[in-house]
């Protein structure tokens, strides 16, 4: 499988050279020449499998012959037996016909481990077979940089570099990050939103004699492994529901639009998925888009759910080049119309081949605090603030179609969020007892500007990779 550049002037690479690139050359993201297909068979016969098997005949097609025989199992059994439930991603039912995907049963209790996990070893597995080192660096709203570090942190291939927003994650996603003393880990805590931390993680790599000299690599969703490997849940989940002889709709809490794409994937790959449904917070760049046809950014409102206070959604622009046709000529004249003006309109008929797929619903502070405290009252369980924005939407959308069953993604746990969970419901969700050690230990970060120059002088100075 070849990966191309959705503004179509980056080299194209194989699998294991755009998992190492992270961003294109050319600003863009990677996206797969072809989606590889599965038939209603195969997809049958996920039916009871190990998620791991099925993260193998899922994730196989897209990297292929690139690892060595029975390398890519061995990745995918290690990574998945770091969950703490044997499903791996299990499914709990709070309403009829309505689900939550437990994506938080890993390491970090958040749906990133699910890629980052995968991510970690197959960047190891790909340094090491090419005796080559890497500085990864990542933007995080909190949950992702957690996750990367858990990851990666002490292996002697990497080094990881991680901004996030000062002051604008929660206490546990903090501690998370900063709690880690390892050589290889550096939290930063940029003086600026998670935009700024995004806009200077993809200025790094487009300075390109930085990006060249640090060896740089990237572990956001621009990269398209994280994409892929998030693309299972959706297969495992409609499969216990039914599929594939009956679609399953989803609901997703939205940011960075990583996740819900992997859902839209999952479709292209022949899952009967029927509506995919972006739920975002008071931060509604995207629900605004699908009702006007224009992206205009905003600035942005800290919610309870910081994880989705995004107004720059990178991954819509791998929606937009498979929407507008595959064109990358459009996509680059949507993309430079963004940075010029802060805002694009979509052309009529991208924006009738998104509307053809997606909803998009927006819930704010009280309604997400209303939806924690509705749903330990109907179900005795807790949910976190993101899950719970996207249950609100759902709510909005099985209304509409009550027939097919909604599948929320339940991308955090809720003791990551403990005072908006605590304040919504009254009950406090205790951490693992992993996490209540880490979240205790001393803190190590840095604190800087929100500069681009100021970030490349840090990472230069720290990378083990610098003039290797
Ligand atoms: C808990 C949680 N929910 C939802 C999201 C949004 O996911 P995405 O950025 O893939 O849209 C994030 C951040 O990515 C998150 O950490
Ligand atoms: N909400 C995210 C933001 C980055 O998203 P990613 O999926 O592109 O890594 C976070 O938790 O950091």
């Amino acid at each position: 499988m070849r990966y191309i550049s959705t503004r179509g002037e980056a080299p194209v690479l194989s699998f294991t050279d755009a998992l190492l690139a992270g961003l294109a050359r050319d600003g863009g993201l990677y996206v797969p020449e072809t989606f590889p297909q599965l038939s209603a068979g195969e997809i049958a016969g996920f039916a009871g499998q190990p998620y791991a098997r099925v993260a193998e005949t899922v994730i196989g097609p897209f990297a292929d012959s690139e690892f060595e025989a029975g390398a890519l199992r061995t990745m995918i059994e290690a990574a998945y037996g770091q969950f703490r439930h044997p499903a791996v991603t299990p499914l709990s039912q709070i309403g009829d016909n309505l689900f939550i995907l437990e994506l938080f049963h890993g390491p970090t209790l958040a749906f990133k481990d699910v890629a980052m996990q995968l991510l970690g070893r197959m960047m190891d597995h790909a340094l090491k077979a090419r005796g080559e080192r890497a500085t990864i660096v990542g933007a995080t709203s909190g949950d992702t940089g957690a996750a990367a570090i858990e990851a990666f942190r002490g292996l002697e291939q990497v080094d990881v570099f991680i901004m996030y927003p000062h002051g604008r994650v929660s206490d546990v996603q903090r501690r998370q990050m900063t709690g880690v003393d390892a050589p290889n880990i550096h939290a930063i805590a940029v003086e600026g939103t998670f935009d700024d931390c995004q806009n200077i993680l993809k200025g790094l790599f487009n300075d390109h004699a930085f990006r060249d000299g640090l060896k740089l690599s990237g572990v956001n969703s621009i990269n398209w492994a994280r994409v892929v490997a998030q693309t299972v849940y959706y297969f495992t989940s409609a499969v216990v529901l039914g599929s594939p002889h009956r679609p399953v709709s989803f609901t997703v809490p939205t940011g960075n639009f990583g996740d819900i794409l992997a859902g839209y994937i999952a479709k292209r790959m022949g899952l009967p998925v029927d509506r995919l449904v972006i739920a975002t917070n008071e931060n509604d760049i995207l629900a605004r888009t699908l009702d006007t046809g224009v992206y205009e950014m905003a600035s942005v409102t800290p919610t309870q759910s910081p994880s989705m206070d995004i107004q720059i959604s990178s991954n819509f622009e791998r929606l937009m080049f498979e929407a507008g046709g595959r064109d990358p000529a459009i996509v680059r004249a949507l993309m430079a119309s963004l940075r010029q003006s802060g805002r694009f309109t979509l052309p009529t008929q991208m924006l009738g081949a998104i509307r053809a797929e997606f909803d998009a619903y927006r819930t704010g502070e009280t309604g997400t605090a209303k939806e924690m405290a509705r749903v330990f009252a109907d179900c005795g369980q807790l949910i976190d603030p993101h899950t719970a924005v996207a249950v609100h939407a759902a709510r909005k959308a099985l209304a509409r179609d009550p027939s097919v069953p909604m599948v929320v993604l339940g991308t955090a746990h809720p003791a990551k969020f403990g005072d908006a969970v605590k304040k919504a419901t009254g009950r406090t969700a205790p951490l693992p007892q992993h996490l209540a050690e880490l979240v205790a230990a001393r803190e190590h970060f840095t604190v800087l500007p929100n500069e681009q120059g100021a970030i490349e002088r840090f990472v230069r100075e720290r990378a083990r990779a610098a003039g290797a």
